[in-house]
């Protein structure tokens, strides 16, 4: 083949000039096609200019204020949280909520300020990082690393507290795989295991830990790959009823980084509890049922006990029977794209979420992106529950917020166990979220189960 003819500058100008017009018809294309929940996200995870946060509703305003805006109803809650259950923290009279909000935009939406206690808030962070992300629950570390069944935050502990020393090799997780037999993860660019974020691939993180699994044989990983978390197209094909095919796991990567304690807890994504998540195909391993933490059961119950009177789709605490939960970990660059949890057999019980750490912006929309979402202000210590239809609502977590972590999750001079979770939330924010997956006991007695499939 004779060689390319070389191109002349002027060639070289109009290629450029067409390259750029292309550029601009496919942003405009683009920016025509977005949807409002689309919109919303993209406004949050503006970094210059920062995101106008006055537009997030925050329920801790004085209801005065608050109630203000007449989209939003105050419900008072029969008893304190303290008396629903001991483990929202030890309330005296003149703490703890009084109410619950709702809001006219979101039918189903209950929203409990300040549920926990700081020293509640303090337990169940301890328990989210050290207890809850041991085996057998499941981490998207999991997928690339040999994770110790002690966990990785005893093995941070271990470093932080000098038992072992970072020359110790026993400090450093070790890779699954050696070799890369075949393309890391699975899916596109756009597609990686991170997706906590059930029906949609909503959310991922291109870091390590989670996705990067996209093997470029040839090319050294990124040293520091971003930890914020990429989009991939939601499909709302989502198989919602176990289903026979055979789910294997994501194929561990070689490339993976081998890090110090205290930068691989960093690249912890998500735990999941109780019956485990298969993230490739979006559906439960109904075979893989690790036992659900007691306290956390409690809990769950105690808030749908709570909301019982509050929602406009009550939902009995003696149906709801806490069976599968996901820890989600921020970094402060994180976000989890908009997304539905569609994977329950069970879309009647209430989803029950708490936040600990920094706050976040959590876009709260409707059956489909086309509704405009609500931004609204998490808090550590909030409870929010997605009753009715707004447990199959869009939302996602567009934003965590620099400079929020409350005081009383930081260093204590008092109590030096404390300093080492301290450290992590500096940067952090932690979502703990349980769910019903099947119908509850006693409906089950007229309805036959579906049969576990995997
Ligand atoms: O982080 C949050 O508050 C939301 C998490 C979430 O939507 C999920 O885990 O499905
Ligand atoms: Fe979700």
């Amino acid at each position: 083949m004779p060689d390319p003819q070389p191109i002349s500058n002027r060639q070289r100008k109009i290629m450029e000039r067409q390259a750029e017009r292309n550029r601009e018809m496919t942003a405009a294309k683009r920016a025509q096609t977005r949807t409002p929940f689309r919109e919303a996200e993209l406004q949050f995870l503006s970094r210059h200019p920062p995101p106008d946060y006055s537009t997030a509703i925050d329920f801790r305003q004085p209801a005065d204020v608050l109630l203000k805006d007449p989209r939003i109803k105050q419900v008072p809650l029969q008893k304190r949280m303290s008396e629903f259950s001991e483990l929202f923290g030890a309330q005296d009279d003149h703490t703890g909520p009084e109410f619950a909000y709702l809001h006219e935009d979101h039918p189903g939406l209950i929203y409990i300020p300040a549920g926990f206690t700081p020293s509640a808030q303090r337990t169940l962070i301890k328990a989210c990082l050290k207890q809850y992300s041991r085996h057998p629950n499941k981490s998207n570390l999991d997928t690339h690393y040999l994770v110790p069944d002690s966990g990785l935050w005893d093995l941070h502990e271990n470093v932080y507290t000098g038992v072992q020393s970072l020359e110790d090799p026993a400090v450093y997780v070790q890779r699954k795989a050696t070799t890369d037999g075949q393309p890391g993860g699975y899916g596109s660019d756009d597609d990686d295991d991170d997706d906590h974020g059930d029906d949609t691939g909503g959310d991922k993180a291109t870091n390590a830990s989670a996705a990067p699994l996209k093997t470029r044989p040839k090319t050294k990983p990124k040293p520091t790959q971003s930890s914020v978390r990429t989009l991939v197209p939601i499909t709302d094909e989502t198989p919602t009823v176990p289903d026979n095919e055979s789910k294997n796991d994501p194929v561990p990567s070689a490339q993976v980084p081998i890090l110090p304690p205290a930068q691989l807890v960093r690249k912890m994504r998500w735990i999941t509890l109780g019956y485990q998540y298969h993230w490739p195909s979006k559906t439960y391993h109904f075979d893989q049922n690790a036992p659900f933490p007691k306290e956390l059961s409690v809990l769950s119950k105690a808030v749908v006990e709570a909301i019982d009177n509050v929602s406009p789709y009550p939902y009995s605490a003696e149906d709801f029977e806490a069976e599968a939960g996901v820890v989600n970990y921020y970094q402060l660059k994180d976000r989890l794209m908009g997304h539905v949890d569609r994977s329950e057999l069970n879309k009647d019980a209430p989803l029950v979420s708490f936040s600990f750490g920094h706050s976040c912006i959590y876009l709260l929309g409707g059956p489909t992106r086309e509704t405009p979402p609500t931004p609204i202000l998490l808090q550590s210590g909030d409870i929010l529950a997605m009753t009715g239809p707004c447990r199959s609502a869009f939302h996602g977590v567009p934003r965590i917020i620099e400079g929020t972590l409350p005081t009383y999750l930081a260093a204590r001079p008092d109590e030096p166990e404390w300093d080492i979770y301290a450290d992590y939330l500096a940067e952090a924010r932690i979502n703990l979220n349980i769910r019903q997956v099947y119908p509850s006991k006693h409906q089950s007695a007229q309805q036959p189960l579906p049969s576990p499939s995997s």
